[in-house]
């Protein structure tokens, strides 16, 4: 017989129920951070790319720019197995994030932007 994954010898069994929801609490605080700081980083980069959008409209450049986002890929990758997280998922990430930059320039080039000079808010 195979033994279940967790035992009555953890040192998680030891904890009183008290005990287990302070834990929970410091750490969906910590959580809770974390995701503050992905969205106030997420919206200076969509800043940074609305400016990159009306910059390229301006100048007739493509939206898009596969060679730019290959560079980024290769980076975040690297990036990511050093702080040991998936590389997959930090380029599904990557990928899912330049998607929406791309859908913004279009639009600022084809004049149908909603929020025209102020960022990515509002969509
Ligand atoms: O660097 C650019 O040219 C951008 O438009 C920014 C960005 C990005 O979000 O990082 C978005 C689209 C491009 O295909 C490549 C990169």
């Amino acid at each position: 017989m195979t033994e279940p994954a967790a035992t009555r010898d953890d040192a998680s069994y030891s904890k009183s129920p008290d005990a287990v929801r302070a834990e929970l609490g410091r750490l969906r605080d910590s959580i809770d951070n974390i995701d503050a700081a992905v969205v106030h980083m997420l919206a200076e980069r969509f800043k940074c790319t609305q400016q990159v959008g009306r910059l390229k409209a301006e100048h007739h450049l493509p939206p898009a720019d596969p060679n730019r986002e290959a560079r980024q890929i290769t980076r975040l990758r690297e990036l990511a197995v050093n702080a040991k997280l998936d590389p997959a998922f930090a380029e599904k990430l990557l990928n899912f994030i330049i998607a929406e930059v791309i859908r913004h320039h279009e639009q600022i080039a084809d004049g149908t932007d909603p929020t025209p000079g102020n960022g990515a808010a509002g969509r």
